[in-house]
């Protein structure tokens, strides 16, 4: 298995419904996300899946949480904006576009801090 990934960085507001303490006041984050995908084969040029392609992806989505409060998005209206659910955000708004081009998995792991992540795995093929 071959792997790929990019890394792309977005600020963010949001805050948490439940017993989150501090987190349930609006509060923000420096996101990094990392998306990775994965697959068995080469193309004939020697690449998994061109990474520019890639990383222009990555960078549309997530475009649209930048600078954003996550709460008021349609993407959160009902859904607490965990790390989990931007997460998995962010894979549905990649798959289709991964679909069908020789990959297996597509990897979505989304930091809130340097020291906390969730991620998302989902089976492209
Ligand atoms: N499973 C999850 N748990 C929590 C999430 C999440 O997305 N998934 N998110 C939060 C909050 O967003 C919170 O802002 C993070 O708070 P915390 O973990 O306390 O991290 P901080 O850096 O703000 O605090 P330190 O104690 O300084 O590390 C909570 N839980
Ligand atoms: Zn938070």
């Amino acid at each position: 298995m071959f792997a790929i990934g990019v890394v792309a960085q977005f600020e963010a507001a949001h805050r948490l419904r439940g017993d989150f303490g501090p987190a349930s006041r609006l509060h923000g984050h420096t996101y990094r996300v990392e998306v990775e995908v994965a697959g068995p084969q080469l193309n004939d040029d020697g690449t998994l899946f061109d990474l520019g392609l890639l990383k222009a992806w990555v960078d549309e989505a997530v475009g649209e949480l930048n600078y954003q409060n996550l709460d008021v998005l349609p993407a959160f209206a009902q859904r607490n904006s965990t790390a989990e659910e931007v997460a998995r955000f962010l894979r549905e708004t990649l798959a289709p576009r991964l679909h069908g081009k020789g990959l297996r998995m597509l990897t979505v792991r989304v930091w809130e801090s340097p020291q906390a992540y969730a991620a998302c795995q989902w089976e492209l093929l």
